[in-house]
């Protein structure tokens, strides 16, 4: 796995929260999940409780000064990325907090996730005189992600007997950004349901993300709310887009589920010790609606290995004699005549040199014309019928950026995945960012049975460093087409895959 590029430095998370004698939840595990999720945590304790796997027995709150004391100190020489706020059992100390954020929040530029805890699962209850008064008119507005669980938005809308999307939008009229609605508590639902709602008008009584995990059947779950919201804290710090840093905390609370153990009498904890990477941690998005089958897109016949990107039939003439193998031919200009004429000539020559030919965007030329397999970008899956392309037998590439729309790929049983863009390229312009080769390896971990594919900025000096991800092949578009020579850096690149494909082979087959 190829390390962080600066192992110098790491993003800095707090956490806000209070410390659980037992080692289970509280501070105790935002730490642990901020180090499993390759973050430096700091932390800012309000209270202290003398807390086991029973119960809580007593709690104290540390003096005002010592709260204010540690919230300055770190903002002084270690200033955070992102913070988290969790359990806060003290009206005057939320209200302290929600002065402190408003005074730094904005020069500071940092993000504030918050874990709205007002009880244990043991029995105690932190709620006092107020407290529910000081999140709703002070902090909320404050809180980039609040992730309440069912009885906790019910008791902070104050709207227990209405609709989930209701209760919500209260939240969003006292000013917060978006809410993860967890489903734990709603038995009536076979998986367990997570929600997450962004206040952007239309949108805000619809869930921009469903997570659909399995219910386990486990006693051993505390801390799991504070595993969710450090994790996904965590990942805000590392410039995760919100959506990913939902799924990446909801994989961590499964991977620390996987990880439980007893510790006392009473319920054990969940404890997140690494990085998510099996793709059994993560959840289900459920967006199979428009395939009627089950049944996964054809399989391709032979390792991708180095995938020349072109924009022309001419390509796959000039390329095929020096053994191209797999191709895609990508237009993006000319009259509906003539693309439809690239297609039918560059479909007859992958019959000739019996090529592996992906065709870009157009899937209805490539059914008509029966090309081997399409390639097709997130938005195209939203409007191109998979069913019709899948049914006729073609192989089908999916583009991805992130995990939500890996996911969403790999839910699609595509016949490759492509992930991108690993490095700054000229070829494209692209919305996202770079998403180097760490990105890289644990996206590729989740593909499984699915064959890899990276792209984007890469040449013959990046090639064994991509390969070291573990992705089964590497598309590129100017490493070949824009060198002066570009049948000699197709036969260069090529040697280097298979030579690195037969090192890897010996290594493990020695
Ligand atoms: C192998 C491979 N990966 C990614 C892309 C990009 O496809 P898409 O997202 O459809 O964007 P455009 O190519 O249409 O700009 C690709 N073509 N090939
Ligand atoms: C089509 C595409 N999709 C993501 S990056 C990219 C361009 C890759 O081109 P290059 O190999 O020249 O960086």
């Amino acid at each position: 796995m190829p390390q962080q590029t600066n192992p110098l430095t790491k993003p800095i998370v707090w956490t806000v929260a209070s410390s659980d004698s037992g080692g289970g939840a509280g501070i105790q595990a935002d730490l642990h999940s901020f180090k499993a999720l390759e973050c430096h945590g700091c932390s800012v304790i309000a209270a202290i409780t003398a807390q086991n796997s029973v119960g809580i027995t007593a709690y104290e709150c540390v003096s005002p000064a010592l709260f204010l004391a540690q919230l300055n100190c770190l903002l002084e020489d270690m200033p955070p990325q992102v913070i988290k706020i969790g359990l806060i059992p003290n009206s005057n100390f939320l209200a302290q907090l929600s002065l402190w954020l408003t005074q730094h929040k904005s020069a500071y530029q940092f993000k504030v996730v918050a874990d709205p805890v007002f009880s244990s699962s043991t029995g105690a209850c932190f709620i006092e005189q107020g407290l529910l008064t000081i999140w709703r008119q002070q902090l909320l507005p404050l809180i980039d992600l609040i992730t309440p669980n069912l009885p906790e938005l019910a008791l902070l809308s104050d709207l227990p007997k209405q609709s989930i999307a209701q209760q919500v939008t209260q939240l969003f009229t006292w000013g917060t950004t978006a809410v993860l609605v967890t489903g734990g508590h709603d038995t009536s639902t076979l998986d367990v349901i997570d929600r997450l709602y962004v206040n952007k008008s239309e949108l805000t009584t619809q869930p921009i993300l469903s997570l659909y995990n399995s219910r386990l059947n486990t006693v051993h779950t505390h801390g799991t709310g504070c595993v969710l919201a450090s994790s996904i804290a965590a990942a805000l710090a590392q410039d995760y887009p919100l959506t990913d840093a939902v799924i990446l905390g909801n994989a961590s609370v499964q991977h620390a589920l996987s990880a439980a153990y007893a510790t006392g009498k009473g319920a054990g904890c969940v404890q997140l010790n690494s990085w998510p990477v099996k793709v059994e941690s993560f959840p289900r998005l459920n967006v199979r609606d428009n395939l009627t089958s089950t049944a996964p897109f054809a399989a391709m016949q032979r390792p991708i290995g180095l995938y020349p990107v072109v924009d022309n039939s001419d390509w796959l003439q000039d390329l095929a004699p020096y053994g191209a193998d797999t191709l895609q031919l990508r237009i993006k200009a000319g009259s509906n005549m003539e693309i439809e004429q690239q297609i039918t000539t560059a479909v007859a020559l992958s019959r000739k040199h019996n090529l592996q030919l992906f065709i870009n965007d157009y899937w209805q030329l490539a059914i008509k014309h029966n090309a081997y397999g399409v390639h097709l970008g997130q938005e195209d899956l939203q409007t191109a019928d998979l069913e019709a392309i899948r049914t006729a037998g073609l192989r089908l590439g999916v583009s991805t950026h992130s995990y939500l729309e890996l996911l969403t790929a790999i839910e699609l049983q595509p016949s490759y995945i492509a992930l991108g863009h690993i490095f700054a390229t000229d070829t494209k312009k692209m919305p996202s960012k770079p998403q180097g080769l760490v990105k890289l390896a644990r996206y590729a971990s989740l593909c499984q049975h699915i064959p890899t594919v990276a792209i984007g900025g890469i040449n013959e000096g990046k090639l064994l460093a991509v390969l070291s991800t573990g992705v089964d092949g590497v598309a590129v578009v100017s490493a070949i087409t824009a060198q002066p020579q570009p049948a000699q850096a197709f036969i260069q690149l090529k040697r280097l895959i298979e030579q690195h494909a037969s090192e890897n082979y010996n290594a493990n087959y020695a």
